[in-house]
């Protein structure tokens, strides 16, 4: 359990699938991002409009109806549900993303408690990490595909520790986080950690510009995004935090590392994937 964990490679990283001639928009996955709520509607704008910038045919936000117009003026190109929502009819091809601007409320736990029975790939961040760690692993009954992105604070609730044995220890803290729990982790912050199937890894990319509201929920779309299109589990982890950490790096290269908006990073994202486009291209 004390091997180190190898730094991924930006250069070395596999891109998208490349996209055929005849792909529609049913070809790339439909991410469902359920946040959203009173006061937060910025984080299901931003995680949803990740899950696009990565190449996802469709996005539907669910949040409370409160955050709807503000997605619909930031976002035209979502589709929304309001709360209180039910995934009875979920396409085949659904991804979810679950918890940017959740809250903690009664309706938020009605949510998880659904949501921890559908067996469609999942990603949990935020708020939906602090209702888990509430309930613990009981609240997820099926053997869903599920990746798991905590902050130390989050990692913390979920362990039953305090955030500084977290950081006194990350690699033993991802390793109990995957044991008890399951599926795929990432342990965000300086250097993030990834543990998944076949990923035991840190990102060394990043910068501390990206500690700013809503920056986690851009990371919580991408891989959301990028299992839509295809990607296995081990290889969004991979790709999705590097692409984030790397859109942060150029957009803090470009306006400083104190002024970053998580929006900077997401509009960083297209030229991060062309930086990997590019290289494969041999340009
Ligand atoms: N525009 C929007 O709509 C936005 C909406 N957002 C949404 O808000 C919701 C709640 O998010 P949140 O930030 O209020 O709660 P959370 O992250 O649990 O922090 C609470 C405490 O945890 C700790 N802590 C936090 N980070 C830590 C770290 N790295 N390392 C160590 N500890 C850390 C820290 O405790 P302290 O250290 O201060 O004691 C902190 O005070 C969530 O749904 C999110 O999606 C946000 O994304 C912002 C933009
Ligand atoms: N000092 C840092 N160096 C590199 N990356 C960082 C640093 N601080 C934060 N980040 C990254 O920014 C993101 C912050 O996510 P999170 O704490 O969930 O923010 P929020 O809840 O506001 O969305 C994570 O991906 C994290 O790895």
């Amino acid at each position: 359990m004390t091997e180190p964990f190898a730094a991924l490679n930006w250069q070395a990283m596999p891109g998208l699938p490349v996209r055929s001639p005849q792909a529609h928009k049913g070809s790339f996955g439909h991410v469902f991002v359920v946040g959203g709520g009173p006061g937060m509607g910025g984080a299901l704008a931003l995680a949803s409009a990740a899950a696009y910038r990565v190449g996802s045919g469709l996005v539907t936000a669910v949040g409370h109806p409160s955050a709807i117009p503000y997605l619909a003026a930031h976002l035209p190109e979502a589709t929304w549900r309001d709360w209180p929502a039910a995934f009875g009819d979920l396409p085949d091809h659904a991804v979810l993303a679950v918890g940017p601007g959740l809250g903690q409320g009664l309706a938020a736990h009605d949510l998880l408690l659904e949501i921890g029975t559908l067996s469609c790939p999942q990603v949990w961040d935020a708020d939906a990490l602090n209702i888990l760690a509430r309930f613990g692993p009981k609240l997820l009954t099926t053997d869903a595909l599920r990746l798991f992105t905590p902050h130390p604070g989050e990692a913390a609730r979920l362990l039953g520790i305090t955030v500084a044995a977290v950081q006194a220890d990350r690699i033993a803290a991802i390793v109990r986080l995957r044991a008890r729990y399951g599926g795929y982790w990432v342990l965000k912050g300086h250097h993030s950690l990834l543990l998944g199937c076949a990923v035991r890894n840190l990102c060394t990319l990043g910068n501390p510009g990206m500690a700013t509201g809503g920056s986690g929920d851009v990371l919580t779309g991408l891989l959301a995004g990028l299992l839509a299109v295809g990607l296995d589990a081990d290889r969004s982890l991979s790709l999705g935090v590097c692409l984030h950490a790397r859109a942060g790096d150029i957009a803090a290269a470009e306006m400083g590392e104190a002024s970053l908006l998580a929006g900077d990073i997401l509009a960083a994202v297209p030229r991060a994937l062309q930086e990997l486009t590019q290289r494969h291209d041999g340009n």
